[in-house]
């Protein structure tokens, strides 16, 4: 593609203006046929076409959200607001004021971000290059989350509490997910992590986007998460733990749902600020063919889900086929669902209501001449291309006015400068039986009784599914499902009958897919260890675990035969789901939060021929620690920090005291150290950390992540103190530290400094949201 020429800066526009118009030149910027599609539908009223379509020609803001648990993004969120905005303020670059970050005013407390800043600043402007750089930095920890404003919307939609059990049907690459979880760990403080009581299942289709998933979801380790790798359409039913039976007898019940998240594959034409190729690319079939899918997925869910439940559909498309037609077909064929008025919800999110007239386009020029699917059906073009996807649900349906598709949203792009999107929100309703039973419930302290167990939790353990075997899985979903709760209240949990076939065509096209993707599965199975296992209790006595510390909830996932090397923990939901599904039934790719993992001896110093020796990990530690004897954990100060942080092995005798003396009593092994808020120099600790260390027997370890340890490293010392660091200034030639630490006097807060490398550009997830087209 020939470079767009760049224009000579004219009189009277800004800098910044000229960076936007130098996009608006790029030729390729106009679609014909994508006017005339959404002029046919009246997307936007005439007097507001010029805004909608020339925003979408503009640069998209950049945005992000403060994340993790309540109390740590207050904490990061108030080090924005209190250190960065204000060296932000005064920025002038090239004669002009640079606007500074500012809060977007619909995210709940203030924890989400935009600024609209050219590259070229972030580069040059020194201040922006050290806040670009904080940005990096946190969000490799986990604590920043880059992501779409719009994007940020659905599981704020969703409502979701600690104790509900949460499925994302299309998670990857997981930004939403994010969210669901932290919403699930709403009661974390600054230094460990609660165990919810509720669950959540991230699923995506694709193999390889699931461990994409599973990557990003490591930043928020969580014992409630469990991920798989299914087609959404034909989510299976899966059982869960009963109460006992009359007679003691284990029972087993379908895994409802609380909460669905229905984020669908889509032509992703809401992202076309970001995703330049959309320009090029956009015709109206795309939209046309992924709507029997993303209607399968809803129906799906909304089989899932419990009475009362809410589920959220949403797509980053702004075509009413992909949206408005999808809530209508699914709302037809489930009439106990209907759209919820969330107009209250979110007061300074600007939004337009869900269109109740629509035209599908039957072919690639834009012809929008049908007003119903039997004047289509009736006409030359459908006997000329009988082989159309097209099918009556791509129409408006007849008196489309009883379900409310206004109450669904359309953010467009002029609104309020983002990209465009579409949300809903459906749920169920509760029949007067569900009423009557809920209340038998209670009395009874009994949901469903259900099948016993599957005794085919253990299966081989590398299996290699067959093709056959998926479709064999799909089919026995539809046989084996027991009715779930609600089923007495004519909640249909499974396919009908005659959706039957269908899923077995379906799964064929699945099988056909997973060829094509090598998405093959091959993981390996989770199996929980006995509270004796002599390495769990291993692990348990180093750290001196109290007694309510869940050993009945740690699983292993290696091969049969080989030695452990890392557990995990799971609550008790997630231990139920295992327990009573064949886990590659359910391709189960990941399962709770991996705490302890095995010391190699070597270079860690432990002794040659010696037991295997184990350790909690860093990210292990904010579940574990709840339960470590407070007698155990090493109190030590900032200059002790220092130490761990500059050095890969410290000698104990490098230390300084009192430190020294502490750990040098220790034993070899793994242990907990906690560092107070405290002061060194012009350094500040404003808020307590705790950190594991590996003892050998002369040297200590901070075990750490490499990069978190430089984060931590930059965050507090103002400087990439870390040998890494060291190590990678040198080669660059550049000093190291780069930059001085300094403290913001007035709260106290860390400053944060840049490395010249990290001008790094984050997964960007309209990428890969688009791939879904
Ligand atoms: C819009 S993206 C999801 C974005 C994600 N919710 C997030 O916020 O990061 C749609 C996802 O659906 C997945 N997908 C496509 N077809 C699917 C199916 N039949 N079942 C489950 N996932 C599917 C794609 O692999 C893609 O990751």
């Amino acid at each position: 593609m020939a470079k767009p020429k760049r224009r000579n800066n004219k009189k009277g526009v800004s800098k910044m203006q000229d960076d936007r118009t130098d996009l608006i030149e790029k030729p390729d910027m106009e679609n014909e046929r994508f006017k005339a599609y959404y002029k046919a539908q009246n997307l936007v009223p005439e007097q507001d076409w010029d805004a909608f379509y020339d925003t979408l020609k503009q640069h998209l803001p950049t945005t992000f959200r403060v994340a993790g648990s309540r109390q740590v993004a207050a904490t990061l969120n108030k080090t924005i607001k209190d250190f960065h905005v204000p060296t932000l303020s005064d920025v002038i670059f090239e004669d002009e004021k640079i606007p500074p970050p500012v809060q977007i005013p619909w995210y709940p407390d203030g924890l989400a971000w935009h600024f609209n800043v050219p590259k070229k600043i972030l580069r040059k402007s020194p201040e922006f290059k050290r806040f670009h750089s904080f940005l990096v930095f946190e969000t490799e920890v986990g604590n920043i989350s880059r992501q779409e404003a719009v994007s940020m919307l659905p599981p704020l939609f969703l409502e979701v509490e600690p104790h509900h059990k949460v499925i994302d049907m299309c998670a990857a690459p997981g930004s939403k997910t994010a969210q669901l979880l932290e919403a699930l760990h709403a009661k974390d403080s600054i230094t460990s992590t609660s165990i919810p009581s509720g669950l959540l299942i991230a699923n995506d289709s694709d193999h390889k986007r699931c461990h994409l998933l599973i990557h990003q979801s490591a930043r928020l380790p969580s014992p409630a998460l469990m991920v798989t790798n299914l087609d959404a359409s034909i989510y299976p039913a899966m059982q869960i733990d009963a109460p006992l039976g009359p007679n003691g007898e284990k029972r087993t019940q379908q895994l409802l749902f609380d909460r669905i998240l229905c984020d669908v594959p889509c032509s992703g034409d809401g992202t076309m600020r970001k995703n330049m190729g959309i320009w090029k690319s956009w015709q109206p079939m795309d939209g046309n063919g992924l709507h029997g899918l993303q209607v399968r997925i809803l129906q799906r869910a909304m089989k899932l889900l419990k009475p009362e439940g809410r589920i959220v559909y949403s797509t980053c498309s702004l075509n009413p086929v992909e949206n408005e037609a999808v809530l209508a077909e699914a709302l037809e064929t489930n009439p106990d669902f209907y759209l919820v008025d969330v107009s209250s919800k979110l007061p300074a999110l600007k939004r337009a209501p869900g269109l109740t007239n629509w035209r599908p386009s039957v072919d690639r020029t834009i012809n929008t001449n049908y007003a119903t699917y039997a004047e289509f059906k009736a006409s030359q073009d459908f006997i000329d291309n009988p082989k159309t996807k097209l099918t009556e649900g791509h129409w408006p349906p007849k008196d489309v006015e009883r379900f409310n598709l206004p109450r669904s949203m359309r953010i467009y792009p002029h609104l309020q400068d983002t990209g465009g999107f579409f949300v809903a929100v459906l749920e169920r309703k509760a029949s007067t039986n569900d009423r009557k039973r809920g209340a038998s419930i209670e009395a009874e302290g009994l949901q469903e009784i259900k099948k016993p167990r599957l005794d085919d939790t253990q299966a081989s353990p590398m299996i290699d599914t067959a093709p056959e075997d998926i479709e064999t899985d799909a089919e026995a979903t539809v046989e084996e499902t027991a009715p779930a709760e609600g089923a007495e209240a004519g909640i249909e949990v499974d396919p009908k009958p005659e959706e039957a076939s269908k899923i077995v065509t379906e799964t064929k096209q699945q099988r056909k897919a997973k060829e094509n993707k090598g998405g093959i599965f091959k993981e390996h199975p989770f199996t929980f260890l006995p509270p004796t296992d002599p390495i769990l209790r291993h692990c348990i006595e180093r750290l001196n675990l109290t007694p309510d510390f869940p050993s009945s909830n740690i699983l292993v996932r290696n091969p049969e035969g080989d030695a452990v090397r890392s557990l995990y923990l799971g609550n008790d939901l997630v231990k139920s789901v295992i327990e009573n599904n064949n886990y590659a039934r359910i391709r189960l790719s990941a399962a709770g939060t991996k705490v302890f993992a095995k010391q190699d001896s070597g270079k860690s110093g432990a002794a040659a021929g010696a037991e295997p020796q184990f350790r909690v990990l860093g990210e292990g530690l904010p579940v574990v620690l709840p339960f470590v004897d407070p007698t155990t954990i090493i109190t030590a100060d900032l200059p002790t920090l220092k130490v761990l942080v500059q050095n890969y092995y410290p000698l104990v005798s490098s230390f300084p005291e009192p430190f020294k003396t502490v750990s040098g009593e220790r034993p070899v092994g793994s242990h907990v150290v906690r560092f107070p808020p405290g002061k060194m120099d012009d350094v500040v600790l404003t808020h307590e950390i705790v950190l594991p260390i590996w003892k050998s027997n002369v040297s200590l370890t901070l075990m750490m992540d490499k990069k978190a340890k430089s984060a931590l490293s930059l965050r507090l010392f103002g400087s990439d103190i870390t040998t890494a660091g060291r190590e990678a200034a040198t080669a660059s030639g550049s000093a190291a530290p780069a930059l001085p630490a300094k403290t913001d006097k007035e709260t106290g807060h860390e400053m944060e400094v840049i490395r010249e490398n990290d001008l790094l550009e984050p997964t960007d997830e309209s990428e890969i949201t688009s791939e879904a087209t």
